[in-house]
This record gives C-alpha cells, structure tokens and sequence, in this order.
C-alpha cells in the first residue's frame, strides 16, 4: 500500500499565522483587535494630522479644472467647523466633476496630506450624502499581523476559531466581580462588538469585556504566586535564632539604628526562625543603610551555627560590601571568606576549603558563590543584592545546595530600586516585603543641577574649587554597550583632561576594564580621601560608599535611564556635607530624555522616581530583568489596572481554598509551561 501523503506544510498566510503563534483555537480567540475601523466615523478635519486616513463630510465650496503644469480637478470642501481641504484628481470623468458641484455636500474618505497650497487629499473616495443620509454602522476589527497576512484571512480564521476555542468558565460566578462579563461572552464581544458600543472604552481597554480578560490573567498571576509560596510552606529550612552577635554588633556600631532598620531587622529575625524558608525583598532607596541590616541578619545566622553568604551582581559591589562587613565582624571574631571570579589558584581552593567545611562563618562573592562549585557545610542563609539579576535558575541553585539534607537555606534580596506598592503586590505576591523608609539621620538633602554640555568648563571651575575646600567628586562617564571601546576612550581622555588640570596624583580613574585588584586599588584611594577625584564610567553605579564625597557630574545624562540616575546619584549625599549633583546633557532632548532630567531636577525621592520611571516607560521594561510576574502579562498594566488586581488578589487565596481544581485548571489554561518559570 503507497505510505499516505505526508501533511503539507504549511504556506502563504497560514504560515504567517503560525509565526505569530496561533496555532490553536485558543490562541486565535486571544489575538485581540489592535483597533477597530468604524465606518461611521467622521473626523472633523481640525483635529486630524498630516498622514492620517480619515472620513470627514463637506461642502463643495469651489470646483475647477486646472491645465496649467498637468490636467486635474481641483475641488475645494469646507467641512462644518469650517476648516477647509483641496481634493486632487488627476483622472476624472466629467460626471465626477458634476457629482461634486459647487454648493454639494460629500462624504470623503482618504489620507489627509501637506500640499503645495495646504491641506490636500489625493484620489480620495468621495460619496455624496443628503445630509440625513443614515451612515452604515459597524466596527471592522484590525488585528496585529505580520507581513503576509492579511486582515482579512485572519478576520475569518479568527471567527471560524471563536466557537471552538475552550472558554468554558472555571470561576465559580458567585466569587467573581458582578461587573465582568462570562469569558466566552466577554471574547466574542472584542472581536464583534456591538455597532453602538463606545470605541473609546474598547480602546482604551476599560470596557468590562477588557476588563475580565485582564482579570482572568491576573488572577493566574497571583495563583502561581501564591502556589510557589504553598509549595515553600512544605519545604523545610533551618530555625535560625541567636541574639548574643546582634548585641555585640549593635554595641560596636558608630551609630544608632534608625527605627526602620530595627523594624525590619525585627521581621528578618522572625523570619530565620521559621522552619520553612522564607524569600524576604529588603527594599530601601539608595543610602537607606540595607548593608547593616544584611549584617544584622548575617548575626543572627552566624549565632545560631549556620553559615551566611552575601552574594552581589559585580565584584565591585561585592568588594565595598566586603569592606564594610570584615570592618564591623572581624572584631566581633567572625571569620569571613571572599570568593569571586577573579580569587584563583591555590587561594581559591583554599577559600573553597574553608566554606565547605563551615570554618567560614560568612562567605561574601559574586553571585559564583552559589555555583555548583562551591559547598557549604551549613548554608542557612543567603543574602542577595539587586535581586532583579538574580533569577530563576540561581533561585533554583541555591535550593540545591541543601537539598540533600532535605533543608533549604532562608533567601534575603535587597534592592536599591523600591517600588511603587501596587507593583510590589503583584509582582511579589511570592515574596515577603520589607522597606526602609527613613534615611539616618543627618543626612543635607542632593541639589540636582541641570546644564548644557555648553557648561562644562564652568563645572570643571567648580570641581577645582571643591577640591580646593578638601571635598570629594564622581565624575561619570556614560558607557554604552555596542560602542564600549569608544566610551571607554571617552573615560580615559577625560581623565587626561582633568589629570593635567587639576594634577595627575589627584584623579583616578575606573572602568570595568580594569582588573578586579586595580579597582579595588583605586577605590581604595578614593575612599581614604587621598584621591580627591574620581573618572568613572557606571561601573560606580551600585553600592560604592564614600561619605566624604559630596560632588557628582554625571556627563550625557541624557544617556542613562531613570533608575540608573538615582543609583549614581546616591552616590552622594551620604555623609552630612551638602551635595550637588551635576547631570550635562547634550541636545536636543528626546521627550523621555527630558521627562527624565526634569524628574531629577524635581525629587530625590527613591519611589517617586520609580513612580516616575514607570510613568516614562512602563512596567514591562521597568522590571526588565525578572522572568517571571509582570513580563508574563499580555493583557493588564499594573499601574492602570490596580483595582483589577486587589480584586485578583483578593480572590486568589479563597479561590485556591474553596476551588483548587478551578485554581489549577485557571492557571493552566492561562500560564501554561510559563508557570513553571514563576514557581521558582
Ligand atoms: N542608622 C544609621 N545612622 C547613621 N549612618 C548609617 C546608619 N545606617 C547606615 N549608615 C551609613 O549610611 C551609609 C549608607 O548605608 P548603606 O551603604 O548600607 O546604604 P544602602 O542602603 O546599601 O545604599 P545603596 O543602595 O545606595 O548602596 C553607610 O555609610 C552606612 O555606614
């Protein structure tokens, strides 16, 4: 028997489809219009722009053949409020030219153009109307589709899929808000919606068939969540309790606590003394004092028996952490190990030694400490700085590490970038939250300055004479990635230029470039004060503590992100000298690029900055790194939809409680394989 004809591959607009990933019913009756065309739609011309196709209704007010450089008809129309269009036709029938006479009202449809004399339309479509003439009505919806498909192939493939598409409802109605409509009902209605239906709440997306459709995804969200955190509550974890180091660090300390570094030291204790792990953020704007409150955890773990890492993103970071937390324990006896990339050899092996046999009480790196490669005897707790880079597949490491003797290690995340509470809630639904809220004491508010690149010798003036008072600068260099060799360069010779001005022993320079030891070497300088000046790229960005310094210029501010603003930023306005931060910029401004500059000119605020940040570019690219949450979702914004998601969250737990069947089948249908990336 012939073998049956292989099934033909797929081709032309069917293709096109499978590239955009509709492959299933469901995944078509989730391809939402863009927009709808409505047919009866007239824009008056005043409020349209240069470029836009539209469909207005006029009155001719003027009609004539012009032969002077080519033959065409030349019809003037004045719409109601007045304002006035040329239609050009370069090949006519004389009936057109009697269908539009003088005195008749058209309706015109075609894109609106800057002309030789004004405002124009070219080969518009034109039909006359009385103007009681009842218009046509129905919206026509325009869906994303790639190059080869076209709208309407995907119209019908759409509307063919609709009906068996699985949209059965999983919620139990009695639990759901009483202003969202059935899903299936909810799906039909955005891909055929009613002909009288307002087109702003469609799109805009605040119509409740939006509406349950960003329910539906956010409550697949906080259910994920929240399953993860179940999943915790089965894990064991070392109960980690000792008072006698905290007391001791405490009494050594050249400062008080704030009251929010004793409040969330307060809930991290509780936390180490829970037997089941827990995955705490830290969060506090830049200067907040996180590194005491890492050590004060680090005590509590140290006390208890239990070795502590503390793993930061660079080892620049890692180093200043270093730094501080040898300053404040070795007195105390604390042994502590280094372990980074660039430790090598017979060293390294030593250090590796010393954690896997516990002699290391607090083991302090690069995020390559939670690499396979290095045991620990005891890991009961990990501290992790700028959590956005610490992803699923470490959090997942460090699970390993105990994992053989069936316990998993407490995890502390500490980020610099606070942000906003709502964002908070959804996005770590999973986690536990702390936030420092007060700064220490002492503490002169950051001047912000804003200049052209015009400006830079004056600013240099300035630095010299700072410099002449025995006070300390930054001056940061922009690095980008595609052009780091030329930036670099940029760095270097503006290290030049200020070296022989201001006196080569007198400015450092640092990049990421250089080894880990010569950076370490030049901080080092700079932080002993013998080194007035520094060149940096962003390297400094995160985590760099020198008190003294109380100047920063920041060139091509324009270059760098909000976010990356405040951290540089923080640099200064840590010691109780005043401080001035210089951001150049070199124009003309992007409008983000100066919504950007004037955020900095107007707040120091960490949060309203993230506020901000997210109002310029939106959640999705804020959380950038993080692989799970916000980036998930299609449908809702968290910062428009926020009563959606109390109201998700609100149901979640009940839900998972009263229904788990409907809880998991709900996150199923909706995350799919994706929930797997969000238990981690
Ligand atoms: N309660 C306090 N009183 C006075 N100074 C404090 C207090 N807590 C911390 N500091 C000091 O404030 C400075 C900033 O603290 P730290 O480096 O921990 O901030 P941070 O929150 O990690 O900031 P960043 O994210 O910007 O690095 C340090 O010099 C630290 O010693």
């Amino acid at each position: 028997m012939p073998d049956a004809p292989a099934p033909k591959p797929a081709s032309g607009p069917r293709r096109a489809m499978e590239r955009l990933g509709l492959l299933r019913p469901i995944d078509l009756a989730l391809h939402l219009p863009l927009r709808y065309e409505d047919e009866t739609r007239l824009t008056p011309l005043r409020q349209a722009r240069h470029g836009e196709t539209i469909q207005f209704e006029g009155v001719v007010v003027s009609n004539h053949i012009e032969t002077r450089r080519r033959r065409q008809l030349l019809v003037s129309l004045r719409d109601d409020a007045g304002d006035s269009v040329q239609l050009r036709f370069l090949n006519f029938y004389p009936s057109q030219q009697k269908q539009m006479a003088e005195g008749a009202r058209l309706r015109v449809r075609g894109e609106l153009r800057s002309g030789l004399f004004g405002r124009e339309m070219v080969h518009p479509q034109v039909k006359p109307v009385d103007a009681d003439t009842p218009l046509a009505s129905a919206l026509t919806p325009v869906y994303p589709a790639g190059a080869g498909l076209p709208q309407v192939y995907l119209r019908k493939a759409i509307a063919a899929a609709l009906p068996r598409a699985p949209l059965d409802e999983l919620l139990p109605a009695a639990l759901l808000p009483r202003t969202l409509p059935p899903l299936r009902q909810a799906l039909e209605f955005l891909h055929h919606p009613a002909p009288n239906v307002s087109l702003a709440t469609l799109e805009d997306h605040s119509h409740p068939a939006w509406q349950r459709l960003k329910f539906e995804e956010l409550l697949a969200q906080q259910l994920s969540q929240l399953q993860s955190k179940a999943l915790r509550a089965q894990h064991r974890a070392p109960v980690l309790r000792g008072t006698a180091l905290v007391e001791r660090l405490l009494a050594a300390l050249p400062f008080e606590l704030t009251g929010a570094q004793r409040r969330v030291g307060e809930e991290i204790a509780a936390d180490l003394a829970s037997e089941h792990p827990t995955h705490r953020l830290l969060q506090g704007d830049v200067g907040s004092g996180k590194t005491v409150v890492a050590a004060l955890a680090a005590c509590v773990c140290i006390d208890a028996g239990w070795q502590c890492a503390l793993m930061a993103p660079t080892e620049l970071l890692a180093e200043q952490h270093l730094r501080k937390l040898v300053g404040w324990l070795e007195p105390l006896g604390v042994r502590v190990a280094w372990i980074t990339g660039s430790v090598k050899g017979k060293k390294r092996e030593a250090l590796l030694a010393q954690a896997a046999s516990g002699e290391a009480q607090l083991v302090v790196g690069t995020h390559a400490v939670i690499e396979d490669k290095v045991q620990f005897a005891q890991l009961g707790l990990a501290i992790v700085d700028e959590q956005h880079r610490f992803g699923v597949a470490q959090r997942l490491a460090l699970r390993r590490k105990l994992a053989e003797r069936g316990l998993e290690p407490h995890l502390l995340m500490m980020s610099a970038t606070p942000i906003p509470r709502t964002l908070a809630m959804s996005y770590y639904a999973d986690l536990e939250v702390s936030t420092l809220d007060e700064l220490p004491p002492g503490r002169s508010p950051i001047v912000t300055k804003v200049f052209a690149l015009a400006k830079r010798d004056e600013v240099i003036e300035r630095i010299a004479h700072e410099i002449g008072q025995g006070k300390q600068s930054y001056w940061v260099c922009p690095l980008i990635e595609e052009s780091e060799e030329s930036d670099l360069q940029a760095a270097t010779a503006t290290h030049a230029e200020l070296a022989e001005l201001l006196g080569d022993d007198r400015v450092g320079l640092l990049h990421g470039r250089m080894k880990a030891e010569e950076k370490a070497a030049v901080m080092a300088r700079f932080s002993s004060g013998e080194l007035p000046l520094l060149v940096a790229t962003t390297v400094i960005e995160v985590g760099v503590d020198v008190p003294n310094a109380s100047l920063m210029v920041i060139e091509h501010a324009e270059r760098f992100g909000l976010a990356q603003l405040h951290q540089l930023r923080g640099r200064v306005g840590r010691g109780s000298a005043a401080s001035v931060c210089v951001l150049l910029y070199n124009g003309p401004l992007s409008e983000s690029g100066r919504e950007r500059l004037k955020a900095m000119a107007e707040t120091t605020d960490g949060f309203e900055i993230a506020r901000r940040d997210l109002a310029i570019r939106g959640p999705g690219e804020f959380m950038g790194h993080r692989q799970s949450g916000a980036d998930l979702l299609r449908f809702a914004d968290l910062e428009d939809d926020a009563p959606l998601l109390v109201a998700a969250r609100a149901l979640a737990p009940k839900l998972l409680a009263q229904h788990p069947a409907a809880a998991q089948a709900h996150v199923q249908r909706w995350l799919g394989g994706r929930a797997e990336l969000m238990k981690a």
